[in-house]
């Protein structure tokens, strides 16, 4: 997608270096995403400073990052990649002290980021770029606070963010499309796979995708019409396995045979009608709530959410190797 200039925007400074050269990632919040976001820029050589309000962070933020160590050394670490290149700062003002970019992950709570990305605004250089990992919120609606909203951007990560490759990069009406530029051009330079939207949309593209099969899968459980397990497996075992190599619109053009998407719209098509979707919100009363956490930890089999991060970490870097996505593999080289 294209970068379109946003009438508004708000003048930033220059960027201090340009997306090649940055060495300093500041990460604001350091949680699953926050940890993750760490792990991953450690791995790719450079050194980071977190900050955490929470007085068990450090130790959790570590406990991450060794956890994730092993898949990211099976991707391959960048040459000087160290976990020794991480610092826990001990205030927000001396992570981003000299920070080349700062990636905000704290708790998705509207007034906390408001107030978190216009402190943030305060004390981080003039220019660097700072980058919101929310999963839903408008730039516009959390740059309201800062001095200079000019250089705020979203960029939407996929847990754990050391392995998915996806990033979605969009400005705030008050964002200065450089910066959006600029931030797209230093995720790529850090090994993400970037989709810059050029403007905003609710849930951006990938959750708000992936929203409408959760809301689907809770009414199913509501209504006693699937269980957890089934849901899992029908993804698992069905679409799942193709959307790793093909998304849902590639797809269902192959399910049109040679005819391709016109044949399958023509055949297909008018079922679009039928009532398949309930795509208004179930209530997530008590039952639900309980028939949902139950039903995940019977899908969990006795392993530990420790067991489950490795097991995923394992099985995304086979998905990735399997489909040459991997640095090295031979279809990956071609890419
Ligand atoms: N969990 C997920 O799958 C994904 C989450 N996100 C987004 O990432 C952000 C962080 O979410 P998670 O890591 O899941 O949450 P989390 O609860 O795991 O971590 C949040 C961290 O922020 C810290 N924190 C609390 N107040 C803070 C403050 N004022 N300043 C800085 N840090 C503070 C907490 O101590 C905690 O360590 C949210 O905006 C969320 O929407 C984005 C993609 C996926
Ligand atoms: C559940 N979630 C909305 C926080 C998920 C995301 O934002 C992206 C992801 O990792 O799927």
């Amino acid at each position: 997608m294209s970068v379109v200039p946003t009438p508004a925007a708000a003048v930033s400074a220059p960027a201090p270096c340009s997306p090649q050269d940055v060495r300093r990632v500041a990460c604001i919040g350091a949680g699953v995403i926050g940890g993750g976001w760490a792990a991953h820029f450690l791995a790719r050589g450079y050194d980071v400073t977190a900050w955490d309000p929470a007085p068990d962070a450090a130790a959790r933020l570590r406990r991450l990052i060794a956890a994730a160590w092993p898949a990211l050394e099976q991707l391959g670490l960048a040459k000087g990649a160290s976990r020794d290149r991480l610092t826990v700062a001990a205030a927000l003002e001396e992570a981003v002290a000299d920070a080349q970019f700062v990636q905000e992950s704290a708790p998705e709570k509207l007034d906390l980021k408001r107030d978190l990305l216009a402190r943030l605004d305060a004390a981080t250089p003039a220019g660097t770029v700072i980058a919101s990992s929310t999963s839903g919120y408008p730039m516009t609606d959390m740059q309201t606070q800062a001095a200079d909203p000019g250089r705020l951007v979203v960029g939407h990560p996929f847990n754990p963010p050391y392995l998915i490759p996806l990033v979605e990069v969009v400005g705030g009406e008050l964002t200065a499309p450089a910066a959006v530029d600029w931030a797209s051009r230093f995720y790529d330079a850090a090994g993400k796979s970037v989709i810059t939207m050029d403007r905003e949309v609710p849930g951006f593209i990938a959750n708000r995708l992936q929203e409408a099969l959760w809301r689907e899968a809770l009414h199913m459980v509501a209504n006693g019409e699937a269980t957890v397990a089934e849901i899992d497996a029908s993804i698992t075992e069905g679409p799942g396995l193709r959307w790793a190599v093909m998304g849902p619109m590639l797809t269902f053009a192959l399910a049109g045979g040679e005819g391709g998407m016109a044949h399958m719209l023509d055949h297909f098509g008018p079922s679009l009608k039928s009532p398949w979707t309930r795509l208004d919100a179930p209530e997530l009363d008590r039952a639900l709530y309980d028939a949902v956490v139950a039903g995940c930890e019977d899908a969990a089999g006795g392993r530990s959410i420790a067991d489950l991060v490795a097991e995923r970490d394992r099985g995304v870097i086979d998905v990735l190797r399997a489909t040459g996505r991997l640095p090295g593999s031979a279809e990956g080289a071609a890419r």
